[in-house]
């Protein structure tokens, strides 16, 4: 017989890069890894965008240096102090979603994650996450590429709020998979220019059973000029709800 649709998300679900009790085990090997990701998890070895390429700029690299480094000086320390660890990010992250029942299965193979779903290195939303080892806090280094221009010159509002949500859903799917955004707002409080490295910070503020609060921070990489501002909710989900289209 054939497999349930449930059935079938569950087994996506096993390939999920964040999110679950499956997280831990699998971060302490990308943790060991740093550099690449562990095929043997998939079928295939998928891309991991993630990971350093010729766009990104000398900001961009320093920073992803940065904190690389202090996932590595951490490896081998125990679990005190403070540390961070890099997240892989793949174009799909749920292998089998059915996505509802409107989703047909010609459309499902070629569903992908919006933020990854542009080829062309540095086009357009060129970031890497990365989550200090409470999971309290979430850090991003975001590069806005040339086609996400909303005033001349500087990054549309909109990609920022869907960087907003990524990495503030992220987060939130680190503390309990799956999750959807319940509520999200976003005061922008000085334009982003185009192809500039900004940072993306998440914070948790609270946890009421099945809700998360959320608080976020676009800022320029020294830290003298706040770009934006934003508070999330996240509700956690039964994988029931993403089936019911
Ligand atoms: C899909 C996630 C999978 C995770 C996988 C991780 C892989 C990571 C890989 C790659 C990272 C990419 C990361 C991207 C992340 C992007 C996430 C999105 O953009 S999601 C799309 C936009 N969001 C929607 O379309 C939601 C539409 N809304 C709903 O489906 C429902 O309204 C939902 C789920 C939000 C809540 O529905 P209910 O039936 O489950 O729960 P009720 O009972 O209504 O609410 C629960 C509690 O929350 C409060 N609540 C709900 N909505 C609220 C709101 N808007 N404002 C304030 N409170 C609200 C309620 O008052 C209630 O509170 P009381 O328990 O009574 O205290």
């Amino acid at each position: 017989m054939a497999r349930s649709a449930i059935g079938r998300l569950f087994a996506g679900l096993r390939c999920l890069p964040v999110g679950n009790t499956q997280l831990q085990t699998q971060c302490s090997r990308w943790s060991s890894e740093r550099t690449g990701v562990e095929a043997s998890m998939f079928s295939h070895k998928p891309r991991d965008f993630s990971l350093p390429n010729p766009s990104w700029g000398e900001e961009m690299k320093r920073l992803y240096k940065h904190y690389n480094l202090q996932s590595e000086e951490a490896a081998g320390q125990g679990e005190d102090g403070e540390w961070w660890t890099r997240l892989p990010s793949y174009n799909r992250s749920l292998k089998y979603a059915t996505g509802g029942v409107y989703l047909s299965k010609m459309i499902q193979s070629k569903a992908r994650l919006f933020t990854r779903n542009i080829r062309d290195p540095g086009a357009a939303f060129e970031y890497v996450l990365f989550f200090r080892n409470d999971k309290q806090r979430c850090l991003c280094i975001f590069q806005a590429g040339h086609l996400l221009e909303g005033p001349p010159g500087h990054v549309h509002g909109g990609a920022i709020a869907t960087m907003i949500d990524t990495v503030t859903g992220t987060h939130a799917s680190l503390l309990s998979a799956p999750v959807m955004t319940a509520n999200l707002n976003i005061n922008y409080r000085s334009p982003i220019p185009l192809g500039s490295t900004v940072l993306i910070e998440s914070t948790l503020d609270k946890e009421e059973g099945k809700k998360k609060f959320i608080s976020c921070k676009v800022s320029s990489t020294d830290g003298s000029k706040l770009h934006t501002e934003a508070t999330a909710l996240f509700v956690s989900i039964s994988v029931s709800h993403l089936l019911r289209g």
